[in-house]
């Protein structure tokens, strides 16, 4: 049903969650659909959904919060969801597929952007880009011989967690550094040449850097804990562009405190939005407020990717990027 005031004509759309690719897809695709935006009416959401929902088919919405029963039980006539991220662990597909709901996804809209953060938050560990930017600026000095030697890229050892459209980026940037790569997943890739190892604890043997690059799920969750940990070593890197709790964080912070590895590149967090605050004060480790995918480029892309789907789905062709759980 549409709110006074707006077109009856259009694809009614509901979008749920904090607006912040919607924005960008309103701006760059106007009057393309109708939306219903819940957070513009002082209605409860579940009041608001059962007085302006009930016929709604599509819903678009971004990695949080869960997509729960309670929600879809106020949503019967729902038929597709647009998910605008990459991650999907907030969606429970055995629940989406008995109520015969389909979803989209982000696909490899924002692989580039997620990998160039990987290298980044890499570069920024080894070689204490933001450590030193804080030395100058703390000091008001531009040189001083007693800021702590810095490690180099070129060479190293990555081992990629995840070798997925991600990770698969990630891997060719590396590459372009002279670093040899070694990779898990759930199996091994026929058409790549990188060392496969079948356990994560075989990788952070072999390996001077561990890059998270998968999603989280029941297998992955904690896949990182103290022991890998310790089999990555004392100079060891973490790098975290996945989900936070890929890794016990709990462990994570008491290793980079115990000196037991050596410097951790974190864009996300075991309990977002909360980072622990031990991790402030620690001078081997760059944090970023989970904003690997927030580029203009990205929003765009993911925009312009949610609309053709969005229209797929109306004209009853194909999805552009369905998620085949
Ligand atoms: O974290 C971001 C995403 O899953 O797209």
């Amino acid at each position: 049903m549409a709110m006074e005031g707006e077109s009856k004509e259009l694809p009614e759309v509901l979008v749920l969650g904090p607006p912040w690719v919607f924005s960008t897809l309103e701006s760059q695709f106007p009057n393309k659909f109708h939306y219903l935006k819940p957070w513009l009416s002082q209605l409860p959401l579940h009041q608001f959904l059962t007085s302006y929902a009930q016929s709604t088919q599509a819903l678009l919405i971004p990695v949080s919060p869960p997509l729960n029963s309670p929600i879809l039980d106020c949503l019967p006539s729902l038929k597709l969801v647009v998910t605008v991220s990459a991650g999907v662990e907030h969606l429970n597909f055995a629940e989406l597929r008995g109520r015969g709901i389909a979803v989209a996804y982000a696909g490899n809209v924002f692989s580039e952007d997620v990998a160039d953060m990987a290298v980044g938050l890499l570069i920024d560990v080894l070689r204490k880009v933001s450590a030193g930017d804080r030395f100058v600026k703390q000091r008001l000095q531009p040189i001083k011989p007693d800021f702590p030697l810095r490690s180099k890229l070129s060479g190293k050892q990555i081992g990629i967690v995840g070798l997925g459209k991600i990770g698969s980026e990630v891997a060719k940037r590396l590459e372009g550094f002279g670093c040899r790569i070694s990779y898990n997943s759930r199996t091994k890739k026929p058409l790549v040449s990188y060392s496969y190892y079948s356990n994560v604890h075989e990788l952070a043997t072999n390996c001077e850097v561990l890059i998270i690059c998968c999603g989280l799920t029941e297998e992955t969750h904690h896949m990182i804990n103290r022991e890998v940990m310790l089999e990555l070593g004392k100079d060891g890197v973490i790098i975290n562009i996945g989900r936070g709790a890929v890794i016990d964080e709990k462990e994570m912070i008491r290793c980079l405190i115990e000196g037991e590895i050596g410097g951790a590149g974190l864009d996300v967090f075991e309990f977002e939005p909360e980072i622990p605050k031990q991790l402030f004060t620690l001078d081997n480790v760059v944090l970023s407020p989970h904003t690997a995918v927030t580029t203009h480029e990205s929003f765009v892309g993911i925009a312009k990717l949610a609309v053709e789907n969005l229209e797929a789905f109306f004209s009853n062709k194909p999805l552009l990027s369905p998620y085949v759980a």
